[in-house]
């Protein structure tokens, strides 16, 4: 199986490494020439979660140079390049290929949508975090689980290919399920991110800190009850205070994590704020429902990243 995996940050390097040691016909594709070189010729370093590193050699091709096709592409790239990896993948993905969408937040399956496509496009949402150290580097900050499903509508019967790297993945990496329909679950974890996310980044504090903060529980709170009045229009019957009680389980779990938007500003890079939040708005506005907290959490959010810029 040809597999290309979209994108030489986290999630990709991480990918890259795990499917390579499955399928030899794993390449990288990277953004620039310098780290496919890099990668070719010092493999992936993977820091798994017991601390040990482990080097995997990986084939890598910076992306306006691919000319292989590819059976399965799993594109990894942040929601503000997902457009243009879009069609460089599609370019490249053999007839009866598929491709998978790893983005948080929502505004890719908008891109999908427009472009003309016969090749089945599926979307990933996943628990597990990684976090890049270096261009051959990457660190696995958190296990957790994987889902992927049909990135547009419902649909019980899945591609051959598919189900059976899946199968392999879950075997011997980690747990991945196929789903009929994966909105629910891309919906649900932008609803915990919209709310741990942008406070995170704002009051610059770890994941468990912010339950301990009561203004902060109080904002969540807020946020929620905003968001799933947006979902419950779209026809998820939540309760605002079950994912309450989620968002404060994640914030246990991931207590020692700084978040990604958070660990974006501090690097100085845009954040993914505008897909996570800005959904959220978007999905409000489409439907008549004021979301004032969201649009607040965006708008500082953006200041924050306006500053950085400076
Ligand atoms: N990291 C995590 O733990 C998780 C991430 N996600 C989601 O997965 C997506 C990717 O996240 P993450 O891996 O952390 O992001 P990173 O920013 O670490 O990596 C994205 C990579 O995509 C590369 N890239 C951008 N455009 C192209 C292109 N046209 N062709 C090839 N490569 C390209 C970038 O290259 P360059 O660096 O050269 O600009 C960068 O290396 C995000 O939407 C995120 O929300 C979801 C769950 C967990
Ligand atoms: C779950 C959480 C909040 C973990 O940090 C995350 O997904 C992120 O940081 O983007």
């Amino acid at each position: 199986m040809r597999i290309g995996v979209w994108g030489g940050g986290a999630l990709g390097l991480l990918w890259a490494a795990r499917l390579a040691a499955l399928y030899s016909e794993t390449v990288l594709v990277t953004r620039t020439r310098k780290q496919a070189d890099a990668v070719r010729s010092e493999g992936i370093r993977v820091i798994g979660l017991d601390g040990k590193a482990r080097r995997m050699p990986v084939q890598a091709v910076e992306s306006d140079r691919v000319t292989a096709s590819f059976d399965v592409i799993m594109l990894m790239v942040k929601q503000r390049d997902f457009t243009s990896a879009f069609y460089q993948a599609l370019s490249v993905c053999a007839q009866d290929g598929v491709i998978v969408c790893w983005q948080n937040g929502v505004g890719h399956d908008a891109v999908v949508k427009k472009t003309r496509h016969t090749q089945p496009v599926y979307g990933a949402v996943t628990t597990e975090g990684a976090w890049r150290e270096d261009m051959t580097t990457v660190r696995h900050t958190g296990a957790g689980q994987t889902w992927i499903g049909p990135l547009l509508g419902k649909q019980e019967d899945h591609p051959a290919l598919l189900r059976s790297l899946i199968a392999q993945v879950d075997h011997r990496w980690c747990p991945v399920v196929l789903e009929a329909d994966i909105q629910p679950r891309i919906w649900k974890k932008l609803m915990i991110n919209s709310v741990i996310n942008p406070l995170t980044a704002l009051l610059e504090v770890e994941n468990g800190e912010l339950f301990r903060l009561p203004d902060a529980r109080a904002l969540i709170r807020a946020a929620l009850e905003e968001g799933v009045a947006v979902v419950r229009a779209m026809g998820y019957r939540w309760e605002a205070d079950d994912v309450f009680h989620e968002v404060a389980e994640v914030c246990e779990k991931t207590a020692t994590n700084r978040s990604s938007m958070y660990q974006d500003l501090m690097r100085g890079h845009m954040t993914e704020v505008d897909w996570i939040n800005g959904g959220i708005v978007k999905e409000g506005k489409a439907r008549g429902i004021q979301t004032p907290i969201h649009e607040t959490l965006m708008r500082l959010v953006h200041a924050k990243e306006a500053i950085n810029r400076r």
